[in-house]
């Protein structure tokens, strides 16, 4: 397994418990598990996989921690890194903005030279509209714990065995 990094925001946990969810998953310490709010962009360099985690807020904005690690971390070189992004939104209250995180970070970070993995089809999912949608795929996993908490470890595990077979291991 290559070493991982699990970078979240969250305001009041719930991408929190999602990131040490997947982090149990992984395998991954406590110790590699960083909130954004307390990580320094230096933190980034030991390691060979970033997943990155983010809430939506307001319409479409990015969790506040992330407002500044995002804007520092853009600028710095990150060929030869894998990144996954995952993200927690409400598909129901806010469908036309549902996990644009998502869709922020992977644009910031598209001049670092990393190399994005872990993209989900758009299947079984209820909004109406996000900028995490890609060509036709959203660009991370995107997760709705306040309507479709059912769905979520069955959408983590496939999307930890895409990962996993996209070169995480
Ligand atoms: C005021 C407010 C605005 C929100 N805006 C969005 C949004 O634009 N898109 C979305 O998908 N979810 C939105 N949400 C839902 C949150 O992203 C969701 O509750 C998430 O699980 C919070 O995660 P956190 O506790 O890790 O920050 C919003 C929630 C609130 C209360």
């Amino acid at each position: 397994m290559k070493t991982i990094g699990i970078f979240y925001g969250s305001s009041t946990g719930t991408t929190e418990d999602i990131a040490k969810r997947i982090a149990a998953k992984l395998g991954v310490d406590a110790s590699n598990l960083y909130d954004v709010a307390k990580a320094s962009p230096s933190d980034l360099a030991g390691y060979e996989v970033l997943i990155l985690g983010s809430s939506t807020w307001g319409a479409g904005d990015l969790q506040d921690d992330w407002y500044d690690f995002l804007a520092k971390i853009k600028k710095l070189d990150l060929s030869g890194k894998l990144v996954a992004i995952f993200g927690c939104g409400d598909s129901s209250s806010f469908s036309d903005t549902f996990c644009d995180a998502i869709g922020t970070i992977y644009t910031d970070l598209q001049g670092t030279g990393c190399t994005f993995i872990g993209n989900v089809a758009t299947d079984g999912y209820s909004y109406d509209d996000s900028t995490a949608v890609v060509d036709g795929q959203f660009v991370g996993l995107p997760l709705d714990e306040l309507n479709e908490d059912d769905q979520t470890e069955s959408r983590l595990d496939s999307w930890i065995d895409s990962l996993k077979k996209e070169g995480l291991e």
